[in-house]
């Protein structure tokens, strides 16, 4: 290669290279602008009333905050109950708050006990829309890092937490929708005062994909998608570009499982822009033969390893194509055998209610994988 061509090649490197560094910094600002009109619609302590057209609510605490929107506590004037407030900005450019409360409409149509009631939805003209939601306790990355010493979640808990999320994903599937997010801060436990304590909630429907219709068991795969998801615990599918489906969820949940019972992951320290990074590193837990092996070393040495049953999830996961129907009934089998291995039973407390027989929702074999009753048009 001549100089020249070296120069030349380096000039288009480095025009490349700072044409990317614009696009990035202009999404950035772009991120901050609609996050700064997101954050002045957002309604506040000194609010008046917020009206829907049956009821009134007086605006509480902020409970969370996410990319799209708030949450906040609000009581209810005509009873004072009190309920969880989500909102978004009407003025944000993606608009997810209509599309989350249909998800949610189904999800109360099935009666499956891992979804929380949508009760009132509204909109304050000129600021935000907003869905009022029953209230649930603590998700469930703020439990494990703000409650539990050591912040580690018990062999015990973290199996019972899978069943739960698992039954939920399914049920979520069964209504005809993916969530493409599954990760610890999008589930969380019921309140004590509900009695619900022992209850894993599915949170946050914003990415939820429609993959069903009437008559139509799924959609036909797009040839390329944009990433969808959470670095950390996002599919192999959906790191490439390709449609997700069905078994990238539970490749989600396998993830964010296998966490709780580690206590961690071998990417976990790489940032969310470092998506090659965690790629390659969860595609080497697929080629290194050692990998899940030593990683389920960090198990508590007084536990009886679920390495086996936790490979044969992921092996059986990896097997799925798009249109296959998980049997979801094979991962809980897998999670009710490493459970039994170590004497758990269905009543060994939880971690965050340690005085008290767990009585949580018990996980229901054989059911429908799809009720074309609740497939909304
Ligand atoms: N019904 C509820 N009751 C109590 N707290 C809630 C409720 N719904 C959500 N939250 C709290 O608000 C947080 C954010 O909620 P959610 O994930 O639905 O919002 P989001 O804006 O879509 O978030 P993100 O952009 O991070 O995905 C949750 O992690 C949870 O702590």
């Amino acid at each position: 290669m001549l100089p020249h061509d070296n120069a030349m090649d380096k000039v288009q490197h480095s025009t490349k290279n700072s044409k990317k560094q614009q696009n990035v910094d202009e999404k950035a600002a772009e991120r901050e602008r609609q996050k700064q009109i997101q954050t002045s619609d957002m309604p506040t302590k000194d609010e008046p009333m917020i009206r829907s057209v049956t009821e009134s609510y007086n605006i509480g605490e902020e409970l969370g905050r996410g990319s799209f929107g708030a949450v906040y506590r609000v009581k209810r004037v005509s009873d004072s109950k009190s309920y969880a407030m989500k909102c978004e900005s009407v003025h944000v450019k993606k608009q997810i708050l209509a599309h989350e409360a249909k998800v949610l409409q189904s999800l109360n149509l099935l009666k499956s006990v891992h979804f929380v009631q949508m009760i009132d939805r509204g909109k304050v003209p000129n600021r935000f829309l907003f869905i009022i939601l029953r209230l649930v306790g603590k998700n469930l990355w703020d439990l494990r890092t703000q409650e539990l010493p050591n912040k580690k979640f018990t062999l015990n808990t973290a199996l019972k937490i899978a069943v739960q999320t698992l039954a939920g994903i399914r049920d979520l599937h069964r209504v005809g929708y993916l969530h493409r997010d599954i990760k610890p801060p999008n589930f969380a436990i019921g309140r004590e005062c509900d009695n619900a304590h022992h209850i894993v909630y599915v949170l946050d429907f914003g990415l939820c994909r429609k993959i069903c219709h009437k008559g139509v068991d799924l959609r036909t795969p797009r040839e390329h998608c944009a990433f969808r998801g959470t670095t950390r615990y996002a599919s192999m599918a959906a790191h490439e570009g390709k449609e997700q489906s069905r078994k990238d969820d539970l490749e989600a949940w396998w993830y964010m499982i296998c966490e709780m019972i580690i206590h961690d992951l071998p990417w976990r320290a790489a940032k969310a822009n470092e998506r090659e990074k965690v790629y390659d590193a969860k595609q080497k837990l697929r080629s290194d033969d050692n990998a899940l092996k030593e990683l389920f070393k960090k198990c508590p040495p007084e536990q009886k390893s679920p390495l086996d049953q936790m490979t044969a999830i992921l092996s059986y996961l990896d097997g799925l194509c798009y249109a296959s129907i998980p049997d979801y009934d094979y991962i809980h089998e897998n999670i009710a055998f490493a459970s039994a291995a170590n004497e758990f039973n269905d009543k060994t407390p939880l971690d965050w209610d340690k005085d008290h027989d767990f009585a949580g929702p018990k996980y229901k074999k054989n059911e429908e994988y799809i009720i074309s009753a609740l497939l909304l048009p």
